[in-house]
C-alpha cells in the first residue's frame, strides 16, 4: 500500500482508479464494507484501488466546533488501512481548496483528471465539495459525462442502528467499549509511547507503562479498563487506568497499563492498547492502601475476565 499525502505527488493518470471516498475515522464495518467492494472490484477488473480521504476532518475548517476527537491517529489509521490490501491511501489536507472547490470541479478536476476513476464507491450519505453541496445525485448526474461507474452502499446497521464514527466517537468516551468494538469490527485501541510517570505505582505493588497520547485522539471516560498491550508484536494481557489519579491531588489525564505478572523496563518502546472491557469507573480514595486493595481487587477481576 502506497501513502500518498499531496495533491502534487498524484500520478495515477496512466492507469485505471476504482476510488473510495470519505474521511473514515475509526475505519468502522460500514467502511469496511466499502473497502471490501472496492478492492474485490479493482481485483476483478485489474483496476488500482484508491482511497482518497484527509489527514485533517473536513469539520476541521467547516465546523464552528471544530473538528472532532479522533477514534484512530493517523498511524493507527494507515496500519488498519493496510489491512485491506489497498493499493494506494491518498490523505491529504483538508485545506481552503478543498473547501471551496464545488462538487462538480471535484469530480472533475480530483477524480477524473488526477485519479482517472473509471469506478466510485460512497455511503448512502456521502457529501462533498463547497459547503458539502455535493451528494450522491450528482455524482449520478456527472456519470454520463465522464462514464464510471458508481456503486453507492446502503447504510450497514447493527440492531437498526446506523454505523458512523460520530456514534463510535459517543461510545468511547461514554466507556461504552463493547458498543464501540461491536460497530469497530474490532477492538478500540491507542497508540503511543512508553513514558515516564510518576513512579509511584512501582512503590505501590503495580508498575504501569504510562501512554504518551496524540493531542486530539478520543479517550474512553476515566476508568478502569480490561486491556490487552502490544508490545514488540507480543501481547500482554494488561488492566488500564484512563484518568486523574485523583487520589493524589490534581493531575492531567494519564492513560497508564498494569500488564499482569510482568516486571521490566519498558520506557521509550511503542505500545498499542486494546480495549475490551470497562472494568469500573474512576474513583478518589481517601488513601493509599484503599487504592492499592481496590486495584489488587481489579487485577483479580481481570485474571477472571481474561480466563487466566
Ligand atoms: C488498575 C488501576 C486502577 C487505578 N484506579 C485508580 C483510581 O480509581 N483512582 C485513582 O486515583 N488512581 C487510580 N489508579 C492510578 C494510580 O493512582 C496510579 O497508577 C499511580 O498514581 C501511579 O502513577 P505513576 O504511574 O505516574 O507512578 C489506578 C491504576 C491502576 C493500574
Ligand atoms: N454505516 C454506513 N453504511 C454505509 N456507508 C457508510 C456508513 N458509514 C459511512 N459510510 C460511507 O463511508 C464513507 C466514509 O464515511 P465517513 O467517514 O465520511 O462517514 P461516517 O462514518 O458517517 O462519519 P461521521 O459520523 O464523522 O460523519 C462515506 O462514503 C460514507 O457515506
Amino acid at each position: 500500500m502506497e501513502i500518498i499525502t499531496s495533491l502534487e505527488r498524484i500520478d495515477l493518470k496512466s492507469y485505471k482508479c476504482g476510488v473510495a471516498l470519505g474521511s473514515f475515522d475509526g475505519i468502522h464495518i460500514g467502511h469496511q464494507t466499502l473497502l471490501m467492494n472496492l478492492v474485490d472490484v479493482c481485483r476483478k477488473n485489474k483496476l488500482k484501488s484508491v482511497v482518497y480521504t484527509f489527514t485533517n476532518h473536513p469539520r476541521s475548517l467547516t465546523s464552528s466546533n471544530g473538528a472532532p476527537s479522533r477514534i484512530l491517529s493517523e498511524k493507527n489509521k494507515f496500519d488498519v488501512f493496510r489491512e485491506f490490501d489497498i493499493d494506494y491511501v491518498i490523505s491529504v489536507e483538508f485545506d481552503d481548496l478543498h473547501r471551496n472547490l464545488a462538487p462538480g470541479k471535484f469530480i472533475e478536476d480530483i477524480l477524473m483528471n488526477k485519479l482517472n476513476m473509471v469506478y466510485g464507491i460512497v455511503g448512502f450519505d456521502y457529501r462533498f465539495g463547497y459547503k458539502a453541496q455535493g451528494d450522491i445525485n450528482l455524482l449520478l448526474d456527472y456519470q454520463r459525462q465522464f462514464k464510471y461507474e458508481l456503486k453507492i452502499v446502503d447504510a450497514v446497521k447493527i440492531e437498526d442502528e446506523i454505523i458512523s464514527s460520530t456514534a463510535i466517537r459517543k461510545f468511547i468516551s461514554d466507556g461504552l467499549i463493547n458498543k464501540a468494538n461491536l460497530f469497530l469490527g474490532r477492538k478500540y485501541s491507542v497508540l503511543g509511547k512508553i513514558v515516564r510517570g510518576k513512579g509511584l505505582g512501582h512503590q505501590l505493588g503495580f508498575p504501569t507503562a504510562n501512554l504518551s497520547i496524540d493531542e486530539g485522539v478520543v479517550l474512553p471516560k476515566p476508568g478502569v479498563y480490561y486491556t490487552k498491550c502490544i508490545i514488540d508484536q507480543k501481547i500482554y494481557y494488561s488492566i488500564t487506568s484512563v484518568g486523574y489519579n485523583p487520589t493524589f491531588g490534581e493531575n492531567p489525564i494519564t492513560v497508564e497499563s498494569h500488564i499482569l505478572d510482568f516486571n521490566d523496563n519498558l520506557y521509550g518502546k511503542e505500545m498499542e492498547i486494546q480495549f475490551y472491557h470497562c472494568c469500573r469507573g474512576e474513583m478518589k480514595f481517601s488513601g493509599v492502601d484503599a487504592l492499592v486493595k481496590q486495584v489488587q481487587h481489579d487485577i483479580k477481576t481481570a485474571k477472571i475476565y481474561f480466563n487466566i
